[in-house]
């Protein structure tokens, strides 16, 4: 049974139409996230999850139950938001307690979940505190806290994380994952345009442009076999090097031709039918492109170097164009020295030029 089931839904603004019956299902326990560029339908296709607004088309289901037409505290689900919206004059205890005393559970149980939410997330010596004696990430743990109490099987985040520097970011991502595999059987949908938060999170991405689910897949799915340029150029930094060419049968078998540069295709898992002669755009991850000795493509010369620490992205042009290069190590060749790179046809994705999808 699926935790959460969205069906042909279709919202409207007014004279404005989103989502033309979008469909997702989620499994129980995942952790989905929805991904994509402000605009593309995050927010709105989570907030018709969690009832905050209405569906004009369609069915959504949670555990098994209609809950189109439900109130959002009747869906058996619990929200955490980008701003935290904690009751100022109350402590952390009264905050996280109220939605319960609201809904008039016995006190013991009460304390009882305070306790273990306080605990799950390390935040038991600042139950007495108000929100304005805390720092950001304290505040975005107790509205965590807030949401957990409720004992919901669904948990819907809205960019929890954005309003917090980087380091507390990072923090707090870990916990939320940590938090996911401990209460096991939750369900966590989670909207961001990061795709680190993405790659880190979930067990499935869902990445969506314009109101359209664009691919549904694992993080490795989502970033080595991208459904098509979109998903490709939106997940991975730097960016995936795209090259224009076209396919050719050259006798030994199918190769991608680009003026002077060539691949042999030998290998490649393509997922439709390539036709010869067709319009294509290759994408090769900077990491899949090596610097070598015998390569595929010689006569590049470095343009830029940049160090990242751990890696350097070397940018390289030949007459054509230039391409992102990501190599380990401290060996890393100066501006201006010649190059050849070497490709590996199982490392790359092929793209149709006019569709753009994935071949
Ligand atoms: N109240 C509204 N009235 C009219 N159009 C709206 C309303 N809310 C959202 N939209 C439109 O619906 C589309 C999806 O918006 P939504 O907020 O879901 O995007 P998002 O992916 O969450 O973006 P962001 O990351 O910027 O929050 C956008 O085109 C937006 O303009």
């Amino acid at each position: 049974m699926s935790s959460v089931s969205v069906r042909d839904v279709t919202v409207a603004f007014e004279a404005v139409q989103v989502f033309d019956g979008l469909s997702l299902d989620i499994q129980e326990g995942e952790f989905i996230v929805l991904l994509g560029p402000s605009g593309c339908g995050k927010s709105t296709l989570l907030n018709a999850i969690a009832g905050l607004l209405d569906v004009a088309e369609g069915q959504i289901w949670i555990n098994g139950k209609n809950v189109t037409w439900e109130e959002p505290k009747d869906r058996g689900i619990a929200m955490v938001f980008q701003s935290y919206a904690l009751y100022p004059r109350m402590s952390v205890r009264e905050n996280m307690s109220f939605g319960l005393k609201m809904a008039r559970t016995p006190k013991p149980e009460i304390e009882r979940r305070v306790a273990r939410a306080a605990e799950l997330l390390q935040i038991t010596p600042l139950l007495d505190r108000r929100p304005d004696q805390l720092s950001g990430g304290q505040r975005q743990r107790v509205a965590i806290g807030r949401a957990l109490v409720r004992d919901a099987a669904v948990f819907l985040f809205d960019e929890p994380l954005s309003n917090l520097d980087a380091k507390l970011r990072n923090e707090l991502r870990v916990e939320i994952k940590r938090l996911h595999a401990r209460l096991g059987k939750t369900t966590m949908v989670y909207v961001t345009h990061d795709q680190i938060e993405a790659m880190t999170l979930a067990d499935r991405i869902v990445v969506m442009k314009e109101q359209k689910i664009q691919q549904i897949g694992t993080p490795d799915e989502i970033y080595h076999r991208p459904a098509n340029l979109f998903v490709a150029g939106f997940v991975g930094s730097p960016q995936m090097n795209f090259i224009k060419g076209r396919i050719e049968n050259t006798g030994e078998g199918l190769s991608f031709l680009s003026g002077e540069r060539r691949l042999s295709l030998a290998g490649y898992q393509f997922a439709a039918t390539p036709l010869p002669g067709r319009e294509v755009v290759l994408g090769i991850r900077p990491e899949h492109l090596k610097i070598s000795g015998a390569g595929t493509w010689p006569g590049f010369k470095v343009d830029i170097v940049e160090p990242m620490g751990a890696d350097t992205v070397i940018w390289c042009s030949d007459g054509a164009g230039s391409v992102q290069v990501r190599i380990a190590g401290s060996r890393r060749p100066a501006p201006g020295e010649s190059v050849t790179l070497h490709v590996d046809p199982t490392e790359v994705s092929l793209f149709a030029a006019d569709s753009g999808e994935r071949l």
